[in-house]
């Protein structure tokens, strides 16, 4: 049974695996610091907690924070007794390799958003995913990560006001019903919340005229949906695409 964790910078996510479906989908904030038996403690009071007893043989991670990989290998080889993948190091192969600038260290969850996605839709794909920072991935046609572009994420947007201004309160993101806000709060979620509905269009928008094609948009991320709802985005909202992609690259490597 495959075990996939997700680390971003905000959360980490772990999910088993049967072969054919997701068994459970746990998650705890992202930690440099926690140690391999804390993930242990946490992981099987939890599977317990879902009545899951399975054998996990296989481990897969995909981290966009490095300094947590030491502690998560140290965690799949004392208590699975296996040798974790770990996207973006050499021995893990990708179905495509990115086309990028020499020297560029691709994140690994835009190289496994790139295989899940292409795996579903095939190719000529942007992927929107909502995380700390809101990444657009460029699928080739052929199923490359060819580029894209990184912006501030939701939250780091609305945190960043609270944080470099003296009266802006910390807020939470929500729809807001109009675009005036008649108080502080409903400024900054306006401001923040339709800035987005803007920023993701014209994005979207400019990467197919350059590319000079229609391309297919995927959403995902757990603020995804909150942005979908108000205008069409994107063409597919998909909640576990990055999982998706991590059992693409795993069977890509046991077959490989
Ligand atoms: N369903 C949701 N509703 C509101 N905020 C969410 C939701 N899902 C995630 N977030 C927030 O979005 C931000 C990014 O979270 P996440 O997608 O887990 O990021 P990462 O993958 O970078 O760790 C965090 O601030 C998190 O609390
Ligand atoms: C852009 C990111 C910070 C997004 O991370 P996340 O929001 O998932 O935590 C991550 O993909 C990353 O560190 N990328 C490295 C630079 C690059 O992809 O070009
Ligand atoms: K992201």
């Amino acid at each position: 049974m495959l075990l996939a964790i997700d680390c971003g910078n905000t959360n980490t996510v772990f999910s088993i695996w049967d072969g054919e479906k997701f068994l459970c989908t746990l998650r705890t904030s992202t930690h440099h610091a926690r140690t391999a038996d804390a993930y242990f403690t946490w992981y099987s009071t939890l599977v317990k907690h879902y009545g899951i007893d399975v054998e996990i043989t296989d481990v897969i991670i995909s981290s966009t924070v490095p300094r947590v990989v030491f502690n998560l290998r140290v965690f799949t080889d004392r208590f699975f007794g296996c040798r974790p993948l770990v996207v973006g190091k050499p021995e893990c192969l990708l179905p495509r390799e990115p086309r990028v600038d020499e020297g560029t260290i691709v994140g690994p969850d835009r190289l496994v958003n790139t295989a899940g996605a292409f795996d579903r839709h095939g190719g000529d794909l942007i992927v929107v995913d909502f995380g700390t920072a809101t990444t657009f991935d460029v699928v080739s046609k052929d199923g490359n990560y060819i580029g894209g572009v990184i912006a501030p994420g939701v939250n780091l947007s609305l945190e960043a006001l609270h944080m470099a201004a003296a009266a802006l309160p910390h807020v939470d993101i929500s729809k807001p019903q109009k675009v005036v806000g008649t108080n502080t709060v409903a400024c900054m979620q306006s401001g923040v919340f339709w800035g987005y509905i803007g920023l993701v269009k014209e994005i979207c928008e400019r990467i197919k005229a350059e590319r000079e094609r229609e391309m297919t948009v995927i959403g995902t991320g757990g603020l995804a949906p909150l942005f979908a709802e108000t205008e069409a985005l994107f063409d597919v909202l998909e909640d576990d695409l990055t999982m998706h992609g991590l059992t693409v690259i795993h069977n890509h490597n046991k077959e490989g």
